[in-house]
């Protein structure tokens, strides 16, 4: 059998509303509209001789050092097969194939664009094919959603609308052509340190039309809404205000913002050409920054998605 890949897409929060939080846990409420970048990583799987439903995990690529000192059971890669065989029960998960996967790591770690989601996600999309084993959505997005908050809009790798913790999935308005920009200055921010950092006060869900015509229609109405996590990170790591300066001066940007809980920031430009042009002085900004220019991911196939029946 030759080797399957997937594509794990950046993600990115274009907005991100805090709008309450819950009781039970304390995890934040959140409204977001969420959109992929053409940046990902690349997850291979081989399968392997033996039965059982191992997962051996391998990493490679730019950021694979971020991942080094983890322990790979800790891997949400490989957290995801655990769960998949939990969910198979013990007498099916005797007859799983093992399976090895390299994960070529491309995104930066811990870092606002959902990286290791997204990479859960892409795990899961694999292991549900050469498994054979099929879930009904909602159980689906059951077991993303124990994976991480943002494991179920990186499932489908679609712009879309996040409620609840993350997992409230609704269709993003039509986007329009547009370029992107990513910027990351190399420090990682830790996701809960950023939400118990962040002013205890919370934010309406924003209005949004069902369709952006022009890049100029999306930026003016994104303008009027908040990344609520923006302020705590960049107190956190006052580097990414040196980066959301340098994005803002860039010619041809036409919004900089934080996305997640950072530290990755991004801009939109007119094309991807566009966000390739100004590359070059962004990099110049930060020798030392991670900077990625190009398109979003506007369909599923695009995007390399298959999440089998
Ligand atoms: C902030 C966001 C926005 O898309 O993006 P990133 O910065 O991670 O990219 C996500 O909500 C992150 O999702 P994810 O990274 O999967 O979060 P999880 O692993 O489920 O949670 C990590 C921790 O973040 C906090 N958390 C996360 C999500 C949420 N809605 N409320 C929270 O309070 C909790 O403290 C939790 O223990
Ligand atoms: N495959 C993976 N890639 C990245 N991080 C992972 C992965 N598996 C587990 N993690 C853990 O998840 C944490 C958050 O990672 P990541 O998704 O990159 O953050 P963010 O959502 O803020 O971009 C990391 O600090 C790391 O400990």
């Amino acid at each position: 059998m030759s080797s399957l890949h997937e594509l794990a897409h950046a993600k990115i929060n274009l907005y991100l509303h805090v709008t309450g939080r819950r009781q039970a846990d304390g995890y934040h409420l959140l409204d977001s509209l969420a959109v992929f970048a053409g940046a990902a990583d690349r997850l291979d799987l081989a399968l392997g001789n033996g039965r059982g439903g191992h997962v051996a995990l391998d990493i490679k690529g730019r950021f694979s050092a971020g991942l080094g000192g983890e322990d790979c059971a800790d891997n949400l890669i490989v957290r995801a097969g655990a769960i998949l065989r939990e969910l198979a029960g013990e007498e099916v998960a005797r007859n799983l194939p093992d399976v090895g996967i390299t994960l070529h790591k491309e995104l930066p770690v811990a870092s606002g664009i959902g990286g290791g989601s997204a990479d859960a996600a892409a795990a899961l999309r694999l292991l549900l094919g050469v498994w054979k084993l099929s879930l009904p959505p909602a159980r689906l997005n059951a077991v993303a959603t124990r994976l991480g908050a943002d494991v179920p809009v990186c499932l489908e790798q679609r712009a879309a609308r996040m409620e609840g913790i993350g997992e409230v999935l609704s269709p993003a308005p039509h986007l329009p052509p547009c370029g992107m920009m990513l910027v990351n200055c190399g420090r990682s921010v830790s996701t809960p340190q950023v939400f118990k950092a962040r002013a205890p006060v919370f934010t309406p869900r924003a209005t949004l039309p069902p369709a952006w015509a022009t890049l100029a229609d999306m930026v003016r109405d994104l303008a009027d809404q908040t990344n609520d996590l923006q302020a705590a990170a960049c107190a956190i790591c006052p580097e990414i205000v040196t980066v959301l300066d340098a994005l803002r001066v860039a010619p041809g940007c036409r919004l900089a913002r934080m996305s997640g809980s950072g530290a990755t920031c991004f801009a939109l430009f007119d094309s991807p050409d566009a966000a390739r042009a100004a590359q070059a002085a962004v990099q110049q900004a930060g020798a030392h920054w991670w900077v990625w220019a190009g398109d979003l991911c506007r369909s599923t196939t695009e995007a390399r998605t298959s999440i089998p029946a």
